[in-house]
């Protein structure tokens, strides 16, 4: 049987190939007509993965209809974009694998409660982790956490997505495997600012420390276990992406951080940075559950424009003096 993704950006079309690397058909859903025609023809995406030859089992479509046979769909669009394509798709039953990382703007629901109300009768999984799609795609050595609210439910569908380098570690903590890849995005902004605006290496090491605070109280607050947020989903994710100019968050932040405005920088991108829609969700969900992330306070200062640098880092840095474990 096929597998189905949803979602023709760089990590859906990575995700079909390594799919597609275990002689499993794959079908692809894209949006954009030209990714359906150059997958077929090509067998290239070079909208969202360019360079990348694709395996000819992989068959891209823009109809959701035909989605419907795929033993599992991995659903691989924007978050924002999640609930309105998954309204799109008919109610089969089949398990949704939730591939994006963000938190729902208006609502504040984590990605799994917007597809359990989308999709009551579907099993719900998340796989997240550290991922640079190219590198996924270019069939280098990934570990990820994949969960699922039932531990036999998490195990099978492991088994269906492994393949020789790509590792799911399974997990229950479906809220735990979500807020380590959408909080790491906005801490991964901050610490671009960090390298563009010149602050140092000490300066990028307090940051993933502090942010990862930030991140574990806010996870906690929301139901996840620390020991999750300390794994593939959560840490793993947050130093990769705090770490490289590959990651689209981190070059956001370094132009931020080189005194370019958020609007400037996000208007020439087909790309997705998922940290800038989901800095101003977080601030207002950590608020909501009386949570302190001053990190993230800080990036949503910069991406409105409401603050410079400067004054976004004087203001961290002048905060009143607190323990490093708060009680
Ligand atoms: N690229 C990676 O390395 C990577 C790795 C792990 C997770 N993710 C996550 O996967 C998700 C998708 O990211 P990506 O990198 O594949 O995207 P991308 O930046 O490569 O491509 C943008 C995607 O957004 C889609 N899109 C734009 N407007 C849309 C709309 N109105 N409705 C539905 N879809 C729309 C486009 O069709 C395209 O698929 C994000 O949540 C991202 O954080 C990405
Ligand atoms: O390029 P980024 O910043 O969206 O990061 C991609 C993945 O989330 C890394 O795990």
């Amino acid at each position: 049987m096929t597998i189905a993704v949803l979602g023709g950006g760089a990590w859906g079309t990575a995700l079909a190939q390594v799919i597609a690397s275990g002689d499993r058909p794959v079908t692809l859903w894209a949006r954009e007509s030209e990714v359906v025609e150059a997958v077929n023809g090509a067998h290239e995406n070079p909208l969202f993965l360019p360079k990348i030859p694709l395996s000819p089992l992989i068959r891209a479509t823009s109809d959701l209809g035909e989605i419907a046979g795929a033993e599992a769909v991995l659903v691989v669009t924007p978050a924002q974009h999640m609930r309105s394509v998954l309204r799109g798709l008919a109610p089969t039953g089949q398990a949704l694998i939730l591939c994006a990382k963000g938190i729902e703007a208006g609502t504040l629901k984590l990605l799994h409660d917007v597809a359990h109300e989308e999709h009551p009768d579907s099993p719900i999984a998340v796989l997240s982790g550290p991922t640079f799609a190219h590198e996924v795609a270019a069939g280098l050595p990934t570990a990820i956490t994949l969960a699922a609210g039932d531990e036999a439910q998490a195990k099978a569908l492991a088994a269906l997505i492994a393949r020789p380098t790509f590792r799911p570690y399974v997990s229950t903590d479906l809220a735990g495997a979500e807020i380590g890849g959408a909080v790491k995005n906005v801490l991964a902004i901050a610490c671009g600012v960090v390298e563009g605006a010149g602050l140092g290496q000490n300066a990028r090491a307090a940051l993933i420390a502090r942010g990862f605070a930030e991140m574990t109280r806010f996870g906690m607050a929301r139901g996840a276990r620390p020991e999750t947020l300390a794994g593939l989903s959560g840490l793993g994710d947050l130093v990769l992406t705090c770490s490289s100019t590959s990651s689209r968050n981190f070059s956001l932040g370094v132009g931020l951080g080189q005194g370019k405005s958020a609007r400037d920088l996000l208007s020439d991108r087909r790309t997705v940075a998922e940290g800038a829609a989901t800095a101003p969700v977080l601030v207002e969900a950590a608020r909501a559950a009386g949570v302190d992330m001053p990190i993230a306070e800080a990036v949503c200062a910069l991406l409105s424009g409401e603050a410079e640098v400067g004054a976004v880092v004087e203001r961290l840095l002048t905060r009143p003096l607190s323990a490093e474990v708060r009680a």
